[in-house]
């Protein structure tokens, strides 16, 4: 099957960096061997992109890169190759104390992810519920810190699903973010930024950089709906201001297929680009923003911008999170806490292995911070 688009398409920029990371390789060129043959020219990244999704649909019969059951470019798991992992991601529960070391007369602010940080994975995107158990710890943690959350999902979704109004929601990858009235220049200045009342008819600042592609996201999200039809188990899922094509329950034998529409569609939209995250393709805005700005944002709204006493952790286990965790390694501001029971490359300082340790870790904060 061709799955070539044009070339230097901005479309699948996004794709290969993140699957060359995932496959923990460190040069485009060590991607595919198939690729060194087939490419002319190694700095063309789309020619790797593309052989990339080649592989990827094809990873199946590769001996050496197994596939799992939430990403396709993955390592297989063994318990030892985690702890090795461990040693340079160690455990955000056996560094509690480090971490709370590092926190005191900080103030520490919390950026959580939903899908796989508060939810566990499960088939059907629309029955990722959160645990009582989990909404309870998430609510206690937001009585102590400032407390955010920062999904792919729309923001109605996602707030649908966590049900708590003392959080701050950040929807679309950060492109829909609801935040609280200050006097921040940054944040009144920044365009794209409007007065709107909450549910409760609280006044609130809504940052939208991507409101003009509102049209252009219905219109993609009812092509690939239509054109994906055919497909057992495909799923399209319309996010705002990203749509989300899911292939979890897609027969392997049709991923293919699926990529290939979508693949096809997004020629029409040169405005628009496509990330991978687990199981699902993700079709969004060409706009210079992601999570990472959605964090540096927030603290602005919430006035912890800057500041030497703030601690910001950001919990979350996809690709799109490590814009957050970037940022806060990069400034040498925060902690970034990976969630995966798998072994891979991340800007993460920290890991944890499963929302229950997510829940763990956050409830063990509400406790130091209530015993001190
Ligand atoms: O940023 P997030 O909150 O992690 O959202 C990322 C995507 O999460 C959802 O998809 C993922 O979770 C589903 C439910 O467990 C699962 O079925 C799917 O395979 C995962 O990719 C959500 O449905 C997407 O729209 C989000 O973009």
């Amino acid at each position: 099957m061709d799955l070539l688009p044009s070339h230097n398409s901005p479309v699948l920029v996004d794709y290969i960096s993140a699957n060359i990371s995932r496959f923990g390789l460190s040069s485009p060129t060590a991607f595919s061997s198939s690729l060194l043959l087939s490419s002319p020219n190694l700095g063309n990244l789309d020619d790797v992109i593309v052989t990339g999704l080649h592989d990827y649909v094809t990873a199946s019969s590769s001996p050496t890169v197994k596939l799992n059951n939430d990403s396709a470019f993955e390592f297989d798991e063994t318990e030892n190759t985690y702890r090795k992992w461990m040693l340079k991601y160690p455990s955000a529960i056996s560094s509690f104390e480090k971490i709370t070391n590092h926190a005191n007369n900080k103030r520490i602010a919390l950026f959580l992810d939903y899908d796989g940080t508060l939810s566990p994975i499960v088939n059907d995107p629309d029955c990722a519920f959160m645990s009582n158990a989990m909404r309870s710890t998430v609510k206690h943690v937001a009585e102590y810190f400032p407390t955010a959350i920062i999904s792919g999902r729309s923001r109605d979704k996602v707030y649908n699903f966590v049900g708590l109004t003392e959080l701050y929601y950040a929807g679309s990858h950060g492109m829909d973010i609801m935040g609280p009235v200050n006097k921040s220049k940054f944040v009144n200045d920044h365009p794209n930024c409007i007065r709107s009342t909450d549910k409760q008819g609280k006044e609130v600042n809504m940052f939208q950089p991507a409101s003009k592609f509102l049209p252009m996201i219905n219109e993609i999200f009812i092509s690939l709906n239509e054109n994906t039809k055919g497909i057992n188990g495909a799923k399209v899922e319309n996010n705002k201001f990203c749509v989300s094509v899911h292939y979890r329950l897609v027969d392997r034998k049709n991923w293919p297929i699926v990529s290939q529409i979508v693949l096809d569609i997004l020629k029409e939209y040169p405005d628009l680009k496509l990330t991978h995250g687990r199981k699902v393709l993700e079709i969004r805005p060409i706009i210079d923003w992601n999570k990472g700005k959605a964090v540096q944002f927030l603290l602005e709204s919430l006035e912890l911008s800057n500041a030497d006493d703030v601690l910001p952790i950001y919990i979350g286990d996809d690709r799109t999170d490590e814009d957050a965790f970037k940022l806060l390694r990069e400034g040498n501001r925060g902690y970034g806490i990976l969630v995966s029971s798998i072994p891979k490359e991340s800007n993460a300082f920290y890991s944890l292995r499963d929302p229950s340790e997510v829940m763990y870790f956050l409830k063990s904060l509400v406790k130091w911070k209530s015993s001190t």
